[in-house]
């Protein structure tokens, strides 16, 4: 059976990711399965509301202490706005990984 593979974002990100400006997303092993060049579906975490489709590009394993201010760029963030969201969303995650996608138009 063929299954899409979705993705969700909290709506807050979700102009980021639809102008460009945000270009990763930064998460732990439980969504470390993206096949790069496969294509995801993207909805808001809130409503489940669908909003765009992403290429993957890479998912590469990183350390919450590797993080630097590229990253950040790369989320449209400062790092210490970048570190601060991580450890909201992951308190006690080392482990994390850096999923690079781009924008299907
Ligand atoms: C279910 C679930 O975990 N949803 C998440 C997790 C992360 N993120 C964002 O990815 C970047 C790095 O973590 C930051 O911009 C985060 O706010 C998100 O939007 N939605």
């Amino acid at each position: 059976m063929f299954v899409r593979s979705q993705i969700t974002f909290f709506q807050r990100f979700e102009q980021d990711i639809l102008n460009g400006s945000k270009t990763i997303t930064i998460r732990d092993r439980s969504e470390s399965h993206y096949q790069p060049q496969s294509i995801v579906d993207v909805f808001t975490n809130e409503t489940q509301r669908w909003f765009a489709q992403i290429r993957i590009l890479s998912v590469t394993p990183i350390t919450f202490a590797q993080l630097n201010s590229q990253h950040a760029a790369q989320e449209n963030m400062t790092l210490a706005q970048l570190q601060t969201v991580i450890r909201e969303i992951y308190p006690n995650e080392t482990a994390l990984f850096v999923i690079q996608y781009e924008l299907i138009k």
